[in-house]
């Protein structure tokens, strides 16, 4: 409903009074950032000269150590509170251009009077703690967001509250000046999205506050669920939920919760820069991002962990791992199986190996099984490997106390000069001990102590069990389903000891092997984090899910997804999955949230994506218009190429981003070939971070959770999409698309495409002759 100008001017009014103050209040903010500044330069400085400070005489030591700790603990906290202050700087400006993007009118009984509350990226309070605006995140505001006009309920820490909604209105305000305002009676009415939707791709993602939709903000508001599922179709807003989601948590918990103790588990590096500035819009830190293969490397050190791109460009070649292995042992079976064995291995079975020092064995691998062995037999894995490992550290004190009185340490300590000597004593002085004798007995072990430091590390990091042995002796004794055929499934152990030989580990070992590894070592778990958010979670296997969550055990899980967007394997019918999820990580609180309406695309691209899919019926398009997506092709490759050419030219004519996006590597380097000779073009690769604008290739899964003004899907040849098994992919392709899509084929189209209503469509055919 439009509303009246003079309405808007009294609107237009409020807002330059709220900017007048908020532009006051930066004003101030910047004075203080300023003096912030200065005084962590000065701690700064005091810390820098008292770290040089000169620490020969030995009595000065201990508390210049202590003084220094705590010197370092200011700048940490001066640092800190600049970044608040500048963090601050941040959202006032933000406000000035733009205080609020809503309004209500509630009235909480009949015989109170109404009040308007204006609601946008961050509160305001004025001097007399009035709030000229609400947080987007305040329990009142999700009455904006959710309630329909008339009676609304909305949560507060104290519980349930109701009130009466009386007017809704939205404005879009820009350098501070209103420049659409109308009131509604539905979440966000469609005009303002319809202009936020219709506007060019940006570098970065924006956020959506002002646009959030009903079930989106069921997403970003619930505090409930251990497990939050949301299946969503591509373009729903899945990642733009899960970063909302992230702040409104941040700003819930503000006590107990830092940004750091949420990690992101997102699809590539790309995708990480892309969502980078979503968090700082809003206020709040960023929250750690990962991928999985950064994740699981980190885990393997010493060893190459193969990606998820490189077992699909390996497979693409020949499929090398069976299907019934591969479904096998990413299953929660497999992983079931793993954590049986762990509790049920005997000590005699377990492989240890021997600790070797200086190339001689120091503790030997009978000793260390005979250590095990004489532990109850009932004792949990991680407790008896607890133990084993404290039975070695005071074996080797011990052997230190044995060699502190060698003759090649006493001749050590016969040539300490004495800053040398001082420096061995570290925090005790002389004097401290009954004798001198007990003093060099004291150097002695802390000399040796030195040198077998290989030793203790190599306890105390559990390395004298050799998990890749164990972990094969596990292959060889589980309970396989007989579809697996025994002479392949040795084929895959020789496989995997192959590997191993050459430092290289297949992705499809890497979760069950870290679980047993963890299970027997009583390692690898990380009880800090609080939330764990994995995005594109149908390109994760179920194992790996599970060891992400054994991983970070009192961490709530939300797991976002578009299970027709597997890239990686065969489409699963959402049901399915989650009901696997649910009794996998058997939760008590699970949630399911479905999103069914895409935001991304033009109607005309989506109802095309849609039509893909064989129950596409119930994505629903969001109404912005656009050109129909067009096919085109051509025979031969070298027109293809030229016809691409033209294309791209054509869409640069009206977009600052092209992205060509191919089946694998190999085709977007060969188009890249062609292309950068003709006109600026980007290759980009799995270790890229940023994007350039113009045209950039790429395969279609590193364009994963990523989306473009124009994409031109190269090749969608009945030879590259043959069949059912490619709906997937070329789904993915076609959703990336903003606003214009094109499909070149080279030669006969792809009967994925061939088949679908030709009204959803232009067709270009190069005429032959
Ligand atoms: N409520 C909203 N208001 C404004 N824009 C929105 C809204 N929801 C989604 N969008 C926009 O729609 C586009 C797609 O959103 P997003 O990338 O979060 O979807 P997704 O479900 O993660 O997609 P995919 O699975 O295809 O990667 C983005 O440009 C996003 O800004």
């Amino acid at each position: 409903m439009t509303t009246s100008d003079q309405e808007q001017q009294q609107e237009q009014q409020r807002v330059d009074a709220v900017i007048k103050q908020v532009k006051a209040r930066a004003k101030e903010t910047d004075r203080l950032v300023a003096k912030a500044h200065r005084e962590t330069d000065v701690i700064q400085k005091n810390y820098g000269d008292n770290n040089s400070v000169n620490t020969f005489e030995v009595d000065d030591r201990i508390e210049t150590n202590a003084e220094l700790q705590q010197q370092k603990q200011m700048v940490e906290r001066a640092v800190e509170s600049e970044a608040i202050l500048n963090r601050q700087v941040g959202v006032l400006k933000d406000l000035s251009n733009s205080p609020y993007f809503g309004r209500i009118d509630i009235q909480d009984s009949p015989d109170e009077t109404p009040e308007k509350l204006y609601i946008g990226t961050a509160s305001f309070v004025d001097e007399k703690q009035n709030f000229l605006v609400y947080d987007w995140r305040a329990p009142i505001s999700s009455v904006y967001y959710n309630g329909t006009l008339g009676k609304v309920n909305y949560q507060t820490p104290m519980g349930e509250q109701t009130t009466e909604l009386q007017k809704k209105r939205q404005f879009q305000i820009d350098h501070g000046q209103i420049k659409n305002m109308f009131d509604t009676n539905e979440t966000v009415g469609d005009e303002i999205l319809q202009s936020v939707l219709g506007e060019q791709n940006d570098a970065y993602m924006q956020n959506i506050v002002a646009t959030i939709q009903k079930e989106q903000n069921d997403i970003i508001r619930d505090t409930y669920s251990d497990l939050l599922v949301v299946q969503g179709v591509a373009g729903s807003g899945k990642t733009s939920a899960i970063l909302q989601r992230i702040a409104f948590l941040l700003y819930h918990s503000r006590a107990s919760l830092e940004a750091d103790q949420m990690v992101l588990f997102s699809p590539n590096r790309l995708f990480s820069h892309y969502i980078s500035e979503v968090l700082p819009s809003l206020g709040e830190r960023n929250m750690r991002q990962v991928t999985l293969a950064e994740f699981l490397s980190a885990r393997f050190q010493g060893l190459t962990v193969e990606s998820l791109f490189e077992r699909y460009e390996r497979d693409r070649q020949s499929m090398t791992q069976m299907p019934a292995i591969r479904q096998f042992q990413e299953s929660a079976d497999f992983m079931q199986q793993v954590d049986a064995y762990c509790h049920q291995l005997p000590a005699d079975q377990m492989r240890f190996t021997n600790i070797v020092f200086n190339g001689e064995v120091f503790f030997s691998r009978a000793e260390i099984t005979a250590i095990a062995t004489a532990l109850p037999a009932a004792m949990q894995p991680a407790d008896r490997f607890l133990s084993i490992k404290n039975t070695l550290i005071k074996r080797l004190k011990h052997r230190i106390d044995h060699e502190a009185q060698a003759d090649w340490v006493n001749d050590i300590i016969d040539q300490l000069n004495d800053e040398d000597y001082h420096d061995w004593l570290g925090d005790k002085r002389r004097g401290d001990f009954q004798s001198l004798d007990d003093e060099v007995f004291y150097i002695g072990k802390q000399i040796v102590t030195k040198r077998l430091r290989q030793v203790y590390d190599a306890i105390y990091n559990g390395y004298f069990l050799d998990t890749y042995e164990q972990y094969n002796d596990f292959l060889n004794q589980l309970d396989r389903p007989t579809a697996i055929d025994p002479a392949q499934w040795q084929a895959r152990i020789q496989q995997f000891q192959a590997g191993i030989e050459y430092h290289r580990i297949a992705l499809l070992d890497c979760a069950p092997l870290l679980l047993l590894r963890d299970s027997l070592t009583g390692s690898g778990q990380n009880r800090r984090m609080q939330y764990i958010f994995v995005d594109e979670m149908q390109d994760y296997s179920l194992a790996q899910l599970l060891y992400i969550k054994h991983a970070f055990p009192l961490a709530k899980f939300t797991l976002l997804g578009d299970s027709e967007q597997a890239l990686f394997k065969d489409i699963e019918r959402p049901q399915q999955l989650l009901e696997r999820l649910r009794d996998a990580f058997n939760v008590r609180r699970a949630n399911l949230i479905t999103l069914n309406k895409s935001y991304r695309s033009t109607l005309q691209i989506t109802n095309f994506a849609k039509a893909l899919l064989p129950d596409g019926d119930q994505i629903q398009a969001f109404t912005r218009e656009g050109d129909l997506p067009k096919v085109m092709i051509r025979y031969g490759e070298d027109s293809a190429l030229k016809g691409l050419l033209t294309e791209v030219t054509q869409q640069l004519e009206h977009t600052k981003t092209v992205a060509v996006l191919t089946k694998d590597l190999a085709e977007s380097k060969k188009v890249y070939q062609y292309l950068k000779h003709q006109t600026i073009a980007t290759l980009m690769a799995d270790s890229d971070r940023t994007m350039p604008q113009g045209v950039i290739v790429m395969p279609i899964y590193l364009a994963k959770g990523l989306e473009f003004d124009a994409v031109i899907a190269y090749d969608v040849s009945a030879k590259n999409y043959p069949d059912a098994a490619s709906v997937g992919l070329l789904y993915t392709i076609a959703s990336r698309a903003m606003h214009h899509l094109t499909l070149l084929s080279v030669d006969d189209v792809s009967p994925l495409i061939a088949h679908l209503d030709p009204t959803l469509f232009t067709i270009e055919h190069q005429v032959r002759v």
